[in-house]
């Protein structure tokens, strides 16, 4: 495996309040790491760094291939989108499929819907509208629209969480499938450590002031968040 993300000693300070410290880690292509920390502890934070929308107050983050940003695709937390929301899945899946500025879509662009719509199993429902479809379906077509940009890491962030149990495994199935098949990098920011420990392969643990990163095998069994 090749790094995606190397973290030398990241520092993160808002006005007096130091929320993270000396924090080194690497994030590896193809891994998957669960972000996992008590509530306050910096989990957003880190993500904001990773994202770019807040720059360190100590130390760096080094992206590989060199580079000043990366591509990422953000899954949030599900939000219900009411019945009238009227777009089809398809369509609210292009939204975010930024390749040219024509008003139609090239015969490139269809391709690519058509093959992360096969990627996540929506093709059959692709004429659905999101408002109609099913909470899995729709977080599912959150999840495409955010891996239609080809992003070199894709965040979901407590992206289960408020889904029912058979739902979660559902959504976290698919993207260990992507994970397998298309070597799709994955930072699982969650409470839930059931759904970390079954389908991640590292962990990175925010503490107050310190922090542990290894192995998924190597978390503590017993630990409890909160
Ligand atoms: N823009 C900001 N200005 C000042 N303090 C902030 C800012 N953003 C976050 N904080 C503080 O930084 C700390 C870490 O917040 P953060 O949201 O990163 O934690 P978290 O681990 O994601 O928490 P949760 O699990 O509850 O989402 C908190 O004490 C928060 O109040």
């Amino acid at each position: 495996m090749t790094e995606l993300v190397n973290a030398q000693h990241l520092g993160l300070a808002f006005s007096n309040r130091q929320v993270l410290k000396d924090l080194s880690f690497t994030i590896e292509r193809g891994s998957m790491t669960s972000l996992i920390g008590p509530n306050g502890v910096g989990k957003t934070t880190l993500v904001r760094l990773l994202i770019g929308n807040l720059q360190p107050t100590e130390g760096q983050l080094v992206f590989n291939p060199d580079k000043q940003k990366l591509n990422i695709g953000y899954v949030p937390q599900f939000r219900n989108l009411e019945a009238e929301y009227p777009l089809s899945i398809r369509s609210f899946v292009s939204l975010n499929q930024l390749d040219s500025h024509l008003p139609w879509k090239s015969r490139k662009e269809r391709q690519a819907l058509d093959q992360i719509l096969e990627q996540t199993h929506l093709t059959a429902l692709q004429k659905t509208t999101v408002g109609n479809a099913s909470g899995g379906e729709k977080q599912k077509a959150y999840l495409a629209q955010a891996l239609i940009s080809k992003p070199d890491l894709l965040i979901l962030d407590e992206s289960t969480a408020s889904l029912d149990i058979e739902t979660k495994e559902e959504v976290m199935a698919l993207v260990a499938e992507l994970n397998r098949e298309h070597g799709l990098t994955v930072i699982f920011v969650t409470h839930d450590l059931e759904l970390a420990r079954k389908y991640t392969d590292q962990y990175l643990f925010l503490k107050r002031g310190q922090y542990e990163a290894g192995p998924m095998s190597q978390l503590d069994p017993n630990l409890e968040l909160d």
